[in-house]
């Protein structure tokens, strides 16, 4: 060995473990082999064991663990509102870049709180729970002639249907892409057949997708190199099997339908010169989130957006709603389907027969989104799912640029702090029985269920809290109470014994009191009542 690599190695062995060691962060509880390298998180994550390694640690070492040389996660009320709380000044860090879309950030992915901040005001009132329940507004037409096209599917491809969670991404895909594009430029039906938009879901089934996520995070510089290899290296790089993901990778249909939907309402407000209200169908296409977004950008108010900067923001959107509402809904239909649940299904449909009328409903016979905001149990049914089989469990990860404390331990600058509510939903001390499905529990019948609420964090908290909750939430409700209104719901012999599984970032989540689980399918049988 020359005396170059010596001193190569010798940095190495300080930077690597005897900083790790020294620094500030050591004072916080955990394991060495989690404190000296992130490669050994990055085993979880490749395992796709990370949320319940944390978890453990958690169970092991209390409310603050080091689960990297730069990473501390934390489990305690305190700390969620210093880290998340509005005006807390941590930031969303690099890690959500790899959901910049054409190239472009977008609300999900700004670190800064002012640029954020900018981008946020544009949106805010049209995802509001006033304007999504408003009769006026897009949402509700929207959801509830869904809720119907769910409920003719069932009528009509009872097979299809049964298996929920196909069809409820169906459902969530036609009703995020009609609320962000309009029916005229980019709407889909895929509850009405259409293949083609039934085929976007392809691009999510894929498990290679957890270990293009793993890449991605861990060896960026190197995904990026072998995805942009083209000519004979890209040949011999897939031939080789080194791509974590086949061509085409990640997303790659969703995407291009986000950008064709972008550009064929562009040429169209150019070659129609489109204006809102001078026809109904314009009006439609002007009422979509892209719409706004456009009628911002040639306003000349600040901040300035071009067509990709539009096209970003509401393909993430895309993304963000499809998965998140369809997973809560099959965990919510699977758990009221299991035989030991009977009793709150049973509980379900009497409070939906008797609060709901045929005056609550629209011509179609299908409750409005109004209507069903207004169910206790309904809401506790919706909480519970979230609580147990919260569709994005996975740590939020923040830090900040300047030294700090959080819960009495000094927080270098730049550190990684996060959260998940995987772990603070498993708090027994909270939720008495964690990993049992007892809705009741939101209606004070199980625990204090104003200290519940503290720590019910599914949909985040903070200036960085979930925009879409109240759209999902509307669904979530209108698609529940319709179908329960007209049917119960069993478990095919099939499904039983066995958990449905999602997938969220490296890992899959499940009802962990299972040992046999059934990833991307859940067989339920309806019978009309
Ligand atoms: C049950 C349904 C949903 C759940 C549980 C959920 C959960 C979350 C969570 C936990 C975050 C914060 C993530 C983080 O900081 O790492 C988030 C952010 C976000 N969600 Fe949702 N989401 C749901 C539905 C939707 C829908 C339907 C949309 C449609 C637009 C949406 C759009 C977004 C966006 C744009 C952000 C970023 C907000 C910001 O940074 O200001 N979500 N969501």
């Amino acid at each position: 060995m020359d005396g170059g690599s010596i001193v190569q190695q010798a940095v190495g062995v300080v930077y690597n473990v005897l900083l790790p060691l020294t620094s500030p962060l050591c004072r916080v509880p955990g394991l060495t082999s989690y404190a000296v390298t992130k490669w050994r998180l990055a085993l979880d994550d490749y395992k796709g064991t990370r949320t319940r390694a944390i978890h453990g640690l958690h169970s092991e070492y209390g409310t603050a663990v080091r689960i990297s040389p730069n990473e501390i996660s934390f489990s305690s009320l305190s700390a969620l509102r210093t880290i998340y709380g509005a005006g807390s000044g941590f930031e969303r860090t690099d890690f959500y870049r790899m959901f910049d879309v054409y190239g472009r950030q977008n609300l999900f992915t700004f670190a800064e709180s002012k640029k954020h901040g900018d981008r946020k005001k544009i949106l805010a009132h049209a995802y509001s729970k006033s304007n999504i329940l408003s009769p006026a507004a897009i949402a509700k037409p929207l959801i509830e002639g869904n809720a119907k096209s769910f409920l003719n599917l069932i009528e009509q491809e009872k097979d299809v249907a049964s298996e929920i969670f196909h069809s409820l991404h169906w459902f969530s895909l036609d009703s995020i892409t009609g609320f962000l594009y309009g029916n005229e430029h980019g709407g889909t039906h895929a509850l009405r057949g259409n293949e083609s938009d039934r085929a976007m879901l392809n691009d999510i089934l894929d498990p290679a997708r957890r270990k293009l996520t793993w890449y991605a995070v861990h060896l960026k510089a190197y995904t990026r190199w072998l995805y942009s290899q083209t000519g004979v290296l890209g040949s011999a790089i897939s031939a080789l099997n080194l791509l974590p993901m086949k061509r085409p990778a990640t997303y790659t249909s969703i995407r291009a339908h986000a950008l064709k939907s972008w550009t064929d309402f562009e040429s169209d407000v150019q070659s129609k010169d489109l204006k809102p209200s001078t026809t109904a169908a314009a009006a439609d296409s002007m009422a979509s989130i892209m719409a706004k977004l456009w009628k911002h950008s040639t306003s000349g108010k600040a901040p300035a957006l071009d067509g990709l900067d539009i096209a970003s923001e509401v393909a993430d959107h895309f993304l963000a709603g499809i998965d998140t509402t369809s997973d809560t809904l099959m965990f919510a239909i699977w758990a009221l389907s299991l035989p030991e649940n009977k009793k709150y299904q049973d509980q379900l449909i009497a409070e939906v027969d008797s609060l709901i009328t045929a005056d609550d409903c629209n011509a179609d016979g299908i409750p409005t989104v109004q209507a069903v905001d207004r169910l206790p149990f309904l809401d506790a049914v919706i909480k519970e799912t979230l609580r147990l089989f919260a569709p994005l469990p996975a740590s939020e990860p923040r830090s900040l640029p300047t030294d700090t404390a959080v819960d009495g331990y000094l927080i270098p600058a730049g550190t990684v702090v996060s959260i998940s509510p995987y772990t603070l939903h498993r708090n027994a001390e909270v939720f008495p029985h964690p990993l049992e499905f007892r809705p009741e529990r939101w209606l004070g019948e199980l625990g204090d269920v104003a200290e519940m609420k503290k720590w019910f964090w599914a949909f985040s908290s903070g200036g960085r809290m979930c925009i879409g909750m109240h759209l999902a939430m509307a669904e979530m409700t209108t698609l529940l109470t319709a179908l329960y209104r007209e049917y119960t719901t069993t478990e095919q012999e099939r499904q039983k014994g066995s958990s449905p599984a999602i997938t969220s970032r490296f890992e899959v989540f499940y009802d962990e009191k299972y040992e046999r689980i059934s990833e991307h399918a859940c067989y339920i049988d309806f019978h009309r009542r």
